[in-house]
Formats: structure tokens, C-alpha cells, sequence
């Protein structure tokens, strides 16, 4: 058998964001290491408040190496075409959830919104985005693709994951770092979204997924063939032992895939 993802599954959200803590860190410092950056893609859903739980409330038992946020250059792994300050606004929950909350001693990460003069044109929207990531990464790195340190992403009950939706076309682009949606299943129907490309580059790739909503689509994920063509299977695949899926007992009750003890 090929290389696996990781599966990690928790109790209950404390101990997950603990273990997400390490695992963050881990990843910030190998970035670091390798370009004094940590260059980082976040998705929306629930992943915002997860994470602000793991970096700004270690808890009892976590680890208190340092986070040094003013070296995080933080990326959209998808958009919703609305303003910064709309509802659906995945930057704007990134905000709310975890960027205000940093204390100022912490540093500020270096953000990247979507550009709103292109809100009417998402295949413009995307082409800036796509200057954007290049300016970051293609000058040092000369690479065809960008090489996050970490995407940090979700999982949708349809197995869904960025703004990548089963059956898509765009699940088989192969040029775009970025791609414009027009049709997106999920309201808002007009976003921005990582290629799967992209995603599967990453020098790390993390799932979290909780709640047992989640159950019938991990099983599918993990257990079944036709699993592993939707996005999420596509994410296991390509990126193998480079993804590691942050889940609790409620999300994977039933799943057969074994599971890891440890980071
Ligand atoms: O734009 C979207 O459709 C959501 O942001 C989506 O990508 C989300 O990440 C998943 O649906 C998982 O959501 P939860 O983490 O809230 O389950």
C-alpha cells in the first residue's frame, strides 16, 4: 500500500486544538527554517474559530513554544465574491475569529484579502490573486506552483473542500493557481478558489473536521471507493502522508480507516 494521510481523532475540541497547536507550530517553525516565513492558506467554516481555540488558548497541557505571527503571510485558500465586511466574507471571519484577537505582543500576520474592486468579475478576481501569490512566491522560489507550508482547510458534508466542489470541472485544472467559481452548489454562488494542484503542493495539508454531521461523508472519504474521487479523496491522494485530518470520536464513529495515536 502507497503512503496514507494521517487521522487523528480526539475527544472532544480542547484536546483536538491542543494537537493542532503542536502541529501548527511545528509547521510555522519548519517554515521558518526554510524561508523565514510561515506561508499559510485557511479556508472558512468553522476552521477560524478551531484555530483561534489551538494558537490563542493553549490550555492546560499545551505547548508554549512560540508563535511569531508577524512572520505568517496568511492566504485565502477560497473567497466568496463580497465585500470584507459582508456575512459570507471568509476574510472577514478570519478576522473576527482569530485576527483581532491577537495580542499586539504576538506580532500581525500579513494578510491577503481578495482585491473588491473585482467583485463582478471573479475571473479577474482570481488572475489578481494568482499576481498575489506569485509576488510571494514565484520571485524567491522560481516554482510553477506555489508551496504553502500549511493549508489548513475543511471538509463539507458533500465532501467538498476550498471552493472545489464534487464532479467540478475545475477539479481537473491543471494551470490556475487560482480559479474563479460562477456556480458554486454551496451559496454564494460567485467565489475564488485554490487548484487542486495547489492544494496537493503544499508542504503540509491539514483537515479539521468535527461534529458527527461529518460521520457519513468521512466513511466515504476513507472506506469507500467512490470516496476517493470526491475533492477531499483527491486531497488524500495526492498529497498522502503530507495530510493529516484533525477530527474528534463524533466525526469518524464507524469509520474503518485507522487512526494515528501521535503527531
Ligand atoms: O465556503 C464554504 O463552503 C465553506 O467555507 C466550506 O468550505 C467549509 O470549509 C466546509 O463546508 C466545512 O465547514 P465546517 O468546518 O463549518 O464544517
Amino acid at each position: 500500500m502507497g503512503k496514507q494521510p494521517n487521522l487523528y481523532a480526539f475527544n472532544d475540541v480542547s484536546s483536538l486544538a491542543r494537537t493542532l497547536r503542536t502541529y501548527v507550530i511545528q509547521c510555522q517553525n519548519a517554515g521558518f527554517e526554510r524561508h523565514g516565513l510561515f506561508k499559510v492558506a485557511v479556508s472558512g467554516g468553522s476552521l477560524p474559530s478551531t484555530l483561534a481555540k489551538a494558537l490563542l488558548e493553549p490550555g492546560e497541557g499545551g505547548s508554549d513554544a512560540p508563535l511569531d505571527f508577524a512572520k505568517w503571510e496568511i492566504f485565502f485558500a477560497d473567497e466568496r465574491a463580497v465585500p470584507l465586511d459582508h456575512p459570507d466574507s471568509n476574510y472577514k471571519l478570519l478576522k473576527d475569529e482569530l485576527l483581532e484577537k491577537i495580542p499586539r505582543p504576538m506580532g500581525r500576520p500579513n494578510v491577503h484579502p481578495i482585491d473588491v474592486k473585482f467583485l463582478d468579475d471573479v475571473q479577474e478576481m482570481a488572475d489578481q490573486y494568482q499576481d498575489a501569490l506569485m509576488q510571494s512566491f514565484a520571485a524567491k522560489d522560481s516554482v510553477k506552483l506555489p508551496i504553502f507550508d500549511l493549508l489548513l482547510l475543511g471538509c463539507g458534508p458533500d465532501g467538498h473542500t476550498c471552493s472545489l466542489f464534487p464532479n467540478h470541472e475545475l477539479l481537473r485544472e491543471s494551470d490556475a493557481w487560482v480559479a474563479p467559481v460562477e456556480d458554486s452548489p454551496k451559496p454564494p454562488a460567485k467565489r475564488i478558489t485554490l487548484s487542486l494542484p495547489v492544494v496537493t503542493h503544499g508542504t503540509k495539508i491539514a483537515f479539521v473536521a468535527t461534529g458527527a454531521g461529518k460521520k457519513d461523508i468521512m466513511k466515504q472519504i476513507f472506506d469507500t471507493e467512490e470516496g476517493r474521487s470526491l475533492p477531499c479523496g483527491l486531497v488524500n491522494e495526492g498529497g498522502a502522508e503530507k495530510v493529516s485530518w484533525f477530527t474528534d470520536n463524533g466525526a469518524v464513529e464507524g469509520v474503518g480507516f485507522p487512526r494515528r495515536g501521535s503527531l
